[in-house]
């Protein structure tokens, strides 16, 4: 996941390949609640690991639930329709999918319990659900704004005695996640046939369909007259079903079917793999809209396969209100269209993780469109030509949607970067959103951001680059380790570090079976990262360097770490051979006395005892061999910004760097 301020897609062109989707946030936490009410133990196979199914879990662990968790697979031992604890203080973040049906759970229960999240939450509103709790006889009481989170269920003592005669009445037009509460807690006290009525248009009915669904898999059978009326019938027991398996989620797979809409289709299609035609999730509809705005979808019970087809993308006036979530990503898409698309019927996304409609209209604004909203429609004007195009830094709300949504902006034709705020918001769903991305999505070498840093033994290159590849989310290149790692070969294979071996060690660099892993180095499966950072290994790169052949062998490699998002690469050449085009080059020095200190300290820290005067005299005889090859020799690169940080700390160092990157972006 990228847990950066921000992240700056570059300009993405094509895109091709599989993606394996995490579980659907709707029935994962669906899933969990029912089988914790259940009895026995039920198995959940490829479970969505994110904020809010970890919300879930966490309150089934309060309630005494047993919850062993190996991987995507998470095996309930559930209640059995009974509370083992009767009071507790529930954390629900920003979890819809948690708060509600917890709330009208535990309220026919019994019980004393305080449920709140955090401050998003408690503007989102649940007074329809109290309402219709309140109707049966369960105390709850608002402990901040009335009609919102936090809430106090019970506190005194008795369980509830509920009134289960009359129908009980429920508003749909605001959330159905209010219904399917009621759903999911009635059968826990269904002694008698329990009615439930539907005020107002139901929204949001395919969800519906999926709480329905998946009661029927834990043996309750809900009858239902239209949308206006449900019965629970009595004599209703939860039953597990043993093993159930959540489908991938129908809404992250848009971002998807989106992408294969709008990428050049050279690279092939976007094949998605754990949700098709047979999903259970109302928000695989969302493949009737791409089709209508010309994608091609192919399909089976459980893939999609979607590439390009009409282009520019065809206009539309959809009623959206059976794919809300969804629908956002058709926003964008919009953008990519041949005129004006209106998304009806979409009021719910103004109580969703924020205001939806405002934070589209927004942001889409930004990247230069004309966007019209209303209290429940949404109207894009697409951005017909390249120059209409704007670099935009998107705000993302703590709104995971937003974030993923605007990504494919990043596919603009004017060849604009996109700046997405805060990306780890899109852990609420799906925590490996932008590298499940950009591991399909494709674009010129040229636009892929590289940072140098370059300079000469111990002015702490390695340490800056590492921090500022940290901060953007960006690869990192340590181009000395592969120096290094070719000497260590070379002296493993006997081969003594001169020009009389010159070919023999440029063939071994060719093939070198080094891998970069977590922070360390591997040589053919041997652990070297300590071995490679002595004082001696450094010299004998710095000999086998200075080898023209073993310098040429190793370019490919340093090109291969050139990747989306971008890189930051430090070395001695990175500015002046290896990334000529480099976006930004800093030559990072420092006195030779203030560089010997440090080194000293560094090698003192692991244990290495030696003395400042030896490590001044090894690091200027290297710098010399370095700066006086005849290939790539140490110098700065021309057009580089040079930084000497003799009197300035790591911190200040690092922020320079980030500064003239700043400097450089056009948001
Ligand atoms: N202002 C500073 N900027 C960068 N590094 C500093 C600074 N002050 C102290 N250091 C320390 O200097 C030491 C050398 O840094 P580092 O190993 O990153 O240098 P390097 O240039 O990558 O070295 P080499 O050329 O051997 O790869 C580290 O222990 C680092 O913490
Ligand atoms: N781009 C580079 C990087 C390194 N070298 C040589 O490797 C030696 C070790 O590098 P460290 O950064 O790990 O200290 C260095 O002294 C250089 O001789 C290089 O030539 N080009």
């Amino acid at each position: 996941m990228f847990s950066t301020a921000f992240l700056d897609l570059p300009p993405l062109e094509g895109a091709g390949g599989t993606v394996l989707l995490p579980g659907s946030k709707s029935i994962s936490n669906r899933v969990l609640l029912l089988a914790a009410l259940s009895g026995g133990t039920t198995t959940v196979h490829d479970l969505l690991d994110s904020d809010d199914t970890r919300v879930m879990l966490a309150a089934l662990r309060q309630l005494g639930c047993g919850v062993a968790q190996q991987g995507s697979t998470v095996e309930i031992t559930g209640l059995d329709g009974q509370l083992k604890v009767t009071q507790a203080d529930l954390f629900m973040g920003n979890a819809g999918t948690a708060i509600r049906p917890l709330t009208a759970a535990l309220a026919v229960l019994g019980g004393d319990f305080t449920l709140h999240g955090v401050p998003r939450m408690h503007e989102r509103p649940i007074g329809d659900l109290v309402d219709a709790l309140r109707q049966l006889g369960c105390l709850v009481a608002y402990t901040g704004n009335p009609g919102y989170p936090p809430l106090r269920l019970g506190g005194q003592g008795a369980p509830p005695r509920l009134h289960l005669d009359a129908p009980i009445r429920v508003r749909g037009d605001v959330s159905s996640q209010f219904l399917t509460a009621l759903l999911m807690a009635l059968p826990l006290v269904a002694r008698q046939d329990v009615v439930i009525e539907v005020v107002g248009e139901l929204i949001s009915k395919p969800y519906i369909e999926i709480t329905l669904n998946l009661l029927a898999r834990f043996g309750i059978t809900v009858a239902r007259e239209g949308w206006q009326r449900f019965t629970i019938p009595a004599g209703s027991r939860y039953r597990s079903p043993g093993e159930i398996h959540v489908e991938a989620d129908a809404s992250s797979a848009s971002y998807f079917i989106a992408l294969g809409a709008i990428a050049t289709g050279d690279s092939g299609t976007i094949r998605i793999e754990g949700v098709g035609e047979a999903s259970i999730q109302g928000d695989i509809r969302f493949v009737e809209a791409a089709r209508l705005m010309g994608a091609q979808v192919a399909g089976g019970p459980n893939w999609l396969e979607i590439r390009r087809g009409t282009w520019p993308l065809k206009a539309i006036d959809l009623d959206c209100n059976h794919i809300p979530d969804a629908a956002m990503t058709l926003a964008v898409m919009a953008l990519y269209a041949d005129g004006p698309t209106t998304l009806r019927n979409i009021a719910s996304w103004r109580v969703k993780e924020t205001d939806r409609i405002a934070a589209m209209a927004t942001e889409m604004r930004k990247l230069g469109a004309t966007v019209e909203e209303g209290a429940d429609f949404i109207r894009v004007q697409p951005l017909a030509n390249p120059a209409d195009w704007r670099a935009a830094s998107i705000h993302t709300y703590d709104d995971h949607r937003v974030a993923m949504c605007f990504s494919l902006a990043a596919f603009n034709p004017a060849g604009l970067p996109v700046r997405v705020e805060d990306p780890k918001c899109v852990a609420k769903t799906f925590p490996d959103y932008f590298e499940t991305l950009l591991s399909v999505s494709h674009t010129a070498t040229r636009h892929i951001p590289v940072i140098c840093v370059d300079g000469p033994t111990a002015s702490g290159k390695g340490t800056v680059a590492v921090a500022v590849a940290a901060r953007l989310g960006y690869h990192f290149l340590d181009s000395g380790a592969m120096y290094r790692v070719t000497a260590l070969a070379a002296s493993r294979a006997g081969l003594a570090i001169d020009t009389a071996h010159e070919a023999a060690i440029a063939t071994l660099a060719q093939t070198l079976p080094v891998r970069f892993e977590g922070g360390k180095v591997w040589l053919a499966g041997d652990d070297v990262t300590e071995q490679i950072r002595t004082e001696e290994a450094g010299m004998n790169a710095s000999r086998v360097s200075a080898l023209p052949s073993v310098r040429t062998a190793l370019v490919a490699l340093q090109h291969s770490f050139r990747r989306l998002p971008g890189l930051v690469a430090d070395g001695r050449d990175m500015g002046t051979v290896i990334f000529p085009q480099a976006s930004l080059k800093v030559y990072l020095t420092a006195s030779a006395a203030c560089r010997a200190e440090r080194r000293h300290k560094q090698l003192i820290s692991k244990g290495i005892s030696t003395t400042i005067d030896s490590l001044r005299a090894d690091l200027e005889a290297r710098d010399a061999r370095d700066s006086s090859r005849s290939v790539s020799p140490l110098k700065p690169a021309q057009d580089a910004l040079l930084l000497d940080n003799s009197e300035i700390s790591i911190t200040q160092s690092v922020d320079q760097v980030l500064a003239w990157w700043e400097g450089r972006q056009p948001f």
